[in-house]
């Protein structure tokens, strides 16, 4: 049975107590071809990743301080918990799947929900964990062996979808239109930077978006392994960006922003990767991001290497201009708050912050809900990796809502930043295009 705590960190009525146990399993050789038809969320990554089936807890937040509510009510959650850890591995254990909301104004509830049963693969070894609780009355006796529970994690039928086409939210005129009020913002001083986005819905006709994630997880997972691949609740998506990751003391981050769209499987050439690197208004536009994670992290007393110059990430139909930080954090300190502090960083909103924020409602109008927001899951033992929603869209109903930006800075151009939005939709759009032919 979820439990529902909305913003107040206590839970109004008395909580369950829970039992997880995890255990180890033949790794498969490929997470991604063990999602069944309904998981309750996603997280793939190279051959390896979490799959949840079901719903043990569900722990929901809104406003300013749902980043400490969220880690607050896991705690309370995790000391009415008894762990039998027989696994060991990253991701065994209590973990909770998440999704937070972009702006503490949201309707959308961040949340952190606990699966039933789980399979992680981690580095070739595997592991299911169950969670049951002491009121299990009505939703039945939680499966325990472990090979019971790995054939909950047969694959589902990948439904054919019909070609679809992009309805986008503005004409691009209008887009661009959008764009160069951002720019005027920005030399008008209202700003330094601006991450401007755009919605494009597709609608499925009579089939239910829902449906569709099992399969479009896999493909994300199979095209684009470097990135991260989420699916939860109402979000599905493969980002390349992590916002944190930890892993004991160890913080990890990995920033982009600059962006250079390519055609079809081309990369750019040596001559093009060095003339991107050192592009001003690339450079510019990444030396915001790269210090909006860099400086509240020091804040949060992480200790960090001097920091070292951008390279080119290259996915497949586009490069960015990458830095990785690593880090070590002080005792004590958890994921959430990190996400917290770091969210949403200047590759996302701008600079500064609340500044770029109050541009983007202005402009964009529409709560921005699950994307460019943290996505991904968080162990009781500390450890976890919240990824920046991005490459992502909406599942709603019959329609997937694809939402694509890019950072503006004073010298942006409009026509260019249209075409980036349009290749930031490539991800999800070919996903889409290969349930309608097989071959892909
Ligand atoms: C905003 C998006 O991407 C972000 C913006 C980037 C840029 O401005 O170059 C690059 C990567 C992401 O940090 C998006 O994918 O929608």
């Amino acid at each position: 049975m979820p439990i529902l705590f909305t913003s107040s960190p206590r839970p109004a009525q008395e909580s369950p107590r829970f039992t997880v146990r995890s255990i180890r399993v033949d790794a498969p050789a490929t997470l991604a071809d063990h999602i069944p038809e309904a998981p309750s969320a996603l997280w793939l990554h190279e051959s390896g990743g979490l799959i949840g089936i079901g719903e043990a807890a569900r722990l929901e937040a809104t406003g300013p301080d749902r980043f400490d509510a969220l880690a607050n009510a896991f705690r309370d959650l995790e000391a009415s918990t008894d762990v039998e850890d027989l696994a060991n591995l990253r991701g065994s254990g209590l973990v909770a799947f998440a999704s937070f909301s972009y702006s503490p104004e949201s309707s959308r509830p961040s949340r952190l929900v606990i699966p039933r049963y789980l399979l992680g693969s981690v580095e070739g070894r595997a592991f299911v964990t169950c969670v049951s609780s002491d009121s299990e009355e009505s939703v039945g006796k939680t499966l325990t062996e472990p090979e019971e529970i790995l054939a909950l994690f047969s694959p589902g039928r990948v439904p054919t979808v019909a070609p679809r086409t992009m309805q986008p939210a503005h004409s691009g005129e209008a887009y661009r239109g959008l764009v160069k009020e951002a720019v005027q913002e920005i030399d008008d001083g209202v700003a330094e930077k601006v991450v401007l986005s755009e919605r494009f819905e597709i609608d499925l006709g009579t089939l239910e978006a829902s449906c569709l994630v099992p399969a479009l997880a896999a493909q994300l997972n199979h095209r684009y392994p470097t990135a991260w691949t989420f699916a939860l609740d109402d979000i599905v998506g493969a980002s390349p960006e992590m916002l944190v990751r930890t892993e004991g003391p160890k913080v990890f981050s990995r920033v982009l922003a600059g962006s250079r769209p390519v055609s079809g499987d081309d990369e750019l050439s040596a001559e093009e990767r060095h003339a991107f690197l050192n592009d001003p208004k690339e450079r510019a536009e990444h030396d915001f991001a790269a210090r909006s994670v860099r400086e509240p992290l020091m804040r949060l007393g992480v200790s960090l290497p001097p920091s070292e110059g951008p390279f080119v990430l290259h996915l497949p139909g586009i490069e960015h201009l990458a830095t990785d930080i690593r880090g070590v954090a002080p005792d004590g300190l958890g994921i959430l708050e990190i996400a917290g502090a770091l969210h949403p960083s200047a590759a996302v909103s701008g600079t500064p912050r609340t500044a770029a924020n109050e541009v983007i409602a202005r402009l964009e109008r529409v709560d921005r809900a699950g994307y460019a927001s943290p996505v991904g899951w968080i162990g009781a033992d500390g450890d976890g990796e919240l990824a920046i929603a991005l490459r992502m869209a909406h599942v709603q109903g019959t329609t997937l809502t694809v939402q694509a930006g890019g950072g503006l800075v004073s010298d942006s151009d409009p026509l260019t930043e249209h075409a980036e939005a349009l290749a930031k939709t490539r991800p999800i759009v070919r996903a889409l295009a290969s349930l309608s032919s097989p071959e892909g």
